[in-house]
């Protein structure tokens, strides 16, 4: 199939967190990502990269998905990107000036996927960094992916692939569909799960570059008395190594190491993996309570 558009990357999650300062620090001093720019009252930014953010947190209510970043790999996949979601009959917004200027973005613009209620934004040209990420408490490789759980599942997961050009990497029958923005080549840098209590966030992924990243977590967590809300354990759609864990408002943040990566043309079929908890964890844990349950998305009335 030939690409609509091509993606760089999966580039940043915004997140809505009840108290900004007491998140930053999670961020911070907890899964190791660095503070980039705080607006006074308003959004923090924070990196894993060279980019400016790979997360915001914006002040709000209820904590929760306020938007999604896909880096769109040229100015030209943006202006293909454009024509093609003004073609499929999207409300496309194009992101204004001023607040471009507070995101270091030169070009983006948003628009609402149709089944789960997600602010899906695209850009190009983030403000690159001069000074390198510097791993502390865990060596961050990337964002790696984000989750949803959303009623009318099988049918975002269609318009992802259809219309956006997500790749299908794997299927949890009736369960969950794993999806790669292309030509980007990890596993999943989007899936999304079935949900019978409303639309939600899932978790929030950082991939690390160390078995020793996992380890070293747990005993950090603990002793910062962070909720383990699931791991560690194998998973086995895209083979990493995991371990999930709670920010200050219960949202799931998963640390994982090694995935699946597919080259851009001549890949393998998706499999349908057997609704089984091995399928999720080939250790044969099982998720506690708190996992994966809170974060409301954000709709377009309330922004
Ligand atoms: C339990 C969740 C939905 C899950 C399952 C499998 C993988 C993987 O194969 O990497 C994940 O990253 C998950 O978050
Ligand atoms: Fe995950």
């Amino acid at each position: 199939m030939s690409l609509p558009f091509r993606y760089r990357k999966l580039g940043y999650v915004a997140l809505n967190v009840t108290d900004v300062a007491r998140t930053t620090a999670f961020y911070t001093d907890i899964v190791g990502l660095e503070l980039s720019d705080a607006v006074p009252g308003g959004p923090a930014f924070l990196r894993c990269s060279s980019d400016h953010h790979n997360i915001a947190l914006y002040p709000a209510a209820a904590p929760g998905l306020k938007r999604v970043g896909f880096e769109l790999e040229s100015q030209r996949e943006m202006e293909r990107a454009r024509r093609h979601l003004e073609g499929l009959g999207l409300a496309v917004e194009e992101i204004g000036k001023e607040e471009r200027a507070q995101l270091r973005q030169e070009d983006g613009l948003r628009f609402i996927e149709p089944h789960s209620g997600l602010t899906m934004e695209f850009y190009t040209r983030m403000l690159n960094m001069a000074q390198p990420f510097v791993p502390r408490l865990a060596k961050i490789a990337r964002l790696g992916h984000v989750v949803l759980a959303v009623e009318r599942f099988e049918e975002m997961a269609r318009f992802l692939h259809e219309n956006l050009g997500f790749a299908i990497s794997d299927f949890v029958q009736g369960a969950v569909v794993f999806m790669r923005c292309q030509p980007n080549p990890y596993h999943h840098t989007f899936a999304v799960g079935r949900s019978s209590g409303g639309n939600h966030l899932h978790h929030v992924n950082f991939m690390v570059t160390d078995v020793d990243d996992i380890g070293v977590a747990v005993n950090r967590l603990n002793k910062a008395q962070i909720p383990i809300v699931f791991g560690p354990g194998r998973h086995k759609p895209s083979g990493s190594i995991f371990l999930y864990y709670l920010d200050p408002d219960g949202m799931t943040v998963e640390y994982s190491f090694g995935m699946e990566e597919f080259p851009e043309h001549d890949y393998r079929e998706p499999r349908v993996l057997e609704p089984h908890p091995l399928s999720l964890d080939l250790w044969g844990g099982l998720p506690k309570p708190g996992f994966a349950k809170v974060g409301q998305i954000e709709h377009e009335e309330q922004a």
